[in-house]
């Protein structure tokens, strides 16, 4: 299983169907659209973040059970990057100690039940797309979700600013499975066939050096 991470609008759902293709898998996306929490997270995050996180771990695990299944398979987003979501919405007091508490050892509870749930632990790759905070803005707005436009909450440009900060230290501590980072300001794998086969390259080549691509 290949594991895609990366901040809001990185690029991985993108990225995740053009690999699948390529790869001849399948592509699990993070539910977004059918997700009923997430517009009331964002009108009322003190009240929500804490269901978030459980409906979306609860689906996170769903889709690595069923990636689990084939080599290459694609996951656009780890479970590993939730546990940094939720830790900074708790810092920002919209979850309290207790609520961390119930959510971390849930977590690590699920995450042991893995090897008998599925055929591995850990991915086999992780990708991380790695953007600039002027990507970030720039994606959201081209993609549109009105609940994620900064003009809808003023605060918004600060959660985006703290979520990408902690990406940086998240990927150099990240140690469950071979790593590697693509840059998502200067590869333009959705529009630019160019780019695009360089970084299926890139991403070729970890997967012959690991043994999962022939
Ligand atoms: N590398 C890229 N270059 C240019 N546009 C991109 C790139 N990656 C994604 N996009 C565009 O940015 C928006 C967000 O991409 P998406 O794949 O949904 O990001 P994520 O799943 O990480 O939130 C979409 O409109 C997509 O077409
Ligand atoms: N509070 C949390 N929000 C999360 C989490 N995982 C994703 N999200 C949000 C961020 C975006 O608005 C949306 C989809 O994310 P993409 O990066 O795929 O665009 O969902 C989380 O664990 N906690």
């Amino acid at each position: 299983m290949i594991v895609l991470s990366g901040a809001i609008g990185a690029g991985k759902s993108s990225l995740a169907t053009v690999l699948s293709e390529h790869l001849g898998t399948e592509a699990f996306y993070e539910q977004v659209d059918n997700n009923p929490v997430l517009p009331l997270f964002y009108k009322d995050p003190k009240k929500y973040a804490f269901l978030l996180q459980i409906y979306f771990l609860n689906k996170r695990f769903e889709s690595i059970k069923k990636a689990m299944v084939q080599d290459n398979n694609v996951l656009d987003r780890s479970i590993y990057e939730d546990s940094l979501f939720f830790h900074m919405n708790a810092d920002m007091g919209r979850a309290t100690p207790q609520e961390v508490k119930v959510y971390d050892e849930l977590l690590a509870n699920m995450m042991q039940e893995l090897p008998y749930a599925a055929a591995k632990k850990a991915p086999d790759l992780l990708v991380h797309l790695d953007i600039s905070y002027d990507t970030m803005i720039h994606r959201i707005e081209k993609r549109g979700r009105s609940y994620e436009q900064p003009e809808q909450d003023p605060t918004l440009p600060e959660y985006y600013k703290q979520l990408l900060s902690r990406y940086d230290g998240w990927y150099d501590d990240y140690d469950y499975s071979p790593k590697m980072k693509i840059d998502g300001d200067k590869n333009d794998f959705v529009e630019n066939p160019e780019d695009r086969q360089k970084v299926l390259d890139l991403i070729d080549e970890q997967l012959r050096a690991r043994g999962t691509l022939k």
